[in-house]
């Protein structure tokens, strides 16, 4: 019989139950009956705050304390919009929605929409918030992205905060008692210590470590925590695969890390030539880390089974590429380890990047197309119109930031694209001469 993880077995199932959160659940209560009083103060209510504080165990929470019926779906995908239309839009012709068993419609990850790929999806929650009979309750962990600014508008916001450590105390402390295991104050302290307010992340730790050693005690979750943090670390993979005296510690370097493993390879990329000297070592490690590459994107597209064979280039590969290391005399040399230039590059340039995704995207609403289109047909044709007809500019709601940023892009896009007009012009007169000629 599979077993139900201790965050769902032991989610508050009303709102009493619910571990402090005094002032959203009044509100949440507020809310509800202000719907059952047919006067509903705002359709939707937005509830936001960070992973694992509670959002949707009060979602669920509230629609038992007041028997609704949940529909829950996820806001991300479109088909999900689709049906969600047509639920609503039943409920608008069935008349009341309270004649029967209520519903209480939640919208999960709300911040998670991509206006590239979900387009539209924003719009039909507008319009399912105009057009609803059911109270729609949402979530988010960070609603503050500017594309969620109309529906910000549209709902009340409450914010969710991490829990308190006595709370979480309480509530971990209680699980140990019905799970009956013994459980350290101290282990119980750590725990919460490392889970930043996020009871998921604390009930998932205190079952797998109970799962594993049946008691959970003080120095074993400490050594379980230190474990993590250096496989989180990739100056500690990087370190533990290059002074890996054999290859099987290095394979276990990069097994046990914890990155990703396009990322781990940028890391390795970047510091072959700061850890070795030679050129025949550096060159040898590169062959091994572009094998692990060729590994990596099979394991991808065909099967995970040569995801060893990417750990055994990637780890022993690498490392073992060092020929002094058969020597007796080898000793690991110190080096200070860098980043890799693509993550560096890609957060200094993630300002840029924004700006550029929201003219994209305020393009497209003006056009009625995806962000998809503009960039790949209609970027360079509107910048160039743009800066012709600077008023364009504020009519599709560009900052002053924004139009800066455009204007910055123009110029070099001005001359790509009168290139570009001139190369698709000659073509054109070259295919035209052609077929007068046949
Ligand atoms: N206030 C609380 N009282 C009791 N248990 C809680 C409380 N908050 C969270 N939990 C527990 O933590 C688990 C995770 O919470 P939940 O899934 O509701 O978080 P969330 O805020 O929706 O997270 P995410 O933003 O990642 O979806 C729940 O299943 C529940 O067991």
């Amino acid at each position: 019989m599979s077993r139900v993880p201790w965050t769902i077995k032991y989610r508050p199932k009303v709102l009493d139950e619910v571990e402090n959160q005094e002032d959203v659940k009044k509100q949440l209560r507020e809310w509800i009956e202000s719907w059952l009083g047919r006067k509903p103060e705002t359709k939707g209510l937005l509830l936001y705050g960070p992973p694992g504080t509670g959002k949707t165990t009060l979602a669920y929470a509230l629609a038992r304390t007041y028997g609704l019926e949940i529909i829950e779906t996820n806001a991300s995908d479109s088909r999900n919009m689709t049906s969600l239309r047509n639920i609503v839009e039943r409920a608008s012709m069935a008349g009341s929605l309270f004649n029967e068993r209520g519903k209480l419609i939640f919208l999960d990850e709300v911040d998670g929409i991509q206006p590239r790929q979900d387009f539209g999806a924003i719009s039909a929650i507008l319009e399912i918030l105009r057009n609803t009979k059911y109270p729609i309750l949402m979530a988010a962990n960070d609603p503050w992205d500017p594309n969620l600014r109309d529906l910000r508008e549209a709902v009340k916001m409450i914010e969710v905060k991490r829990l308190g450590k006595v709370p979480l105390r309480r509530l971990l402390k209680r699980i140990c008692t019905e799970e009956r295991i013994k459980c350290e104050d101290g282990a119980i302290d750590s725990i919460i210590d490392a889970s930043d307010g996020d009871a998921r992340y604390a009930i998932n730790f205190l079952e797998s470590i109970a799962e594993g050693y049946r008691e959970v005690k003080e120095d074993l979750v400490n050594e379980v925590l230190r474990r993590k943090e250096r496989e989180l670390n990739p100056f500690e993979t990087l370190r533990n695969t290059f002074w890996a005296k054999y290859g099987w510690q290095a394979r276990q370097a990069v097994s046990n890390s914890q990155i990703d493993y396009d990322l781990l390879m940028r890391w390795f990329s970047e510091n072959i030539p700061v850890q070795y000297e030679s050129l025949n070592d550096m060159w040898r490690a590169y062959d091994a880390l572009s094998r692990a590459s060729v590994f990596l994107s099979r394991a991808k597209k065909a099967s995970w089974d040569m995801l060893s064979y990417t750990f055994d280039l990637m780890g022993p590969g690498v490392a073992m590429a060092e020929v002094a290391k058969k020597t007796q005399n080898w000793k690991a040399k110190w080096k200070n380890y860098q980043f890799p230039q693509l993550v560096t590059q890609l957060y200094r340039t993630k300002r840029t990047r924004d700006l550029r995704d929201q003219i994209v995207r305020k393009i497209g609403l003006h056009l009625h197309t995806s962000s998809g289109k503009v960039y790949s047909d209609v970027l360079p044709f509107a910048l160039v119109y743009l800066s012709k007809e600077p008023e364009m500019m504020k009519n599709i709601d560009l900052s002053p930031e924004e139009i800066n940023f455009a204007k910055s892009l123009t110029i070099h896009e001005n001359e790509d694209v009168r290139q570009h007009i001139e190369k698709k012009r000659e073509s054109k007169l070259k295919r035209n001469a052609r077929r007068a000629k046949s």
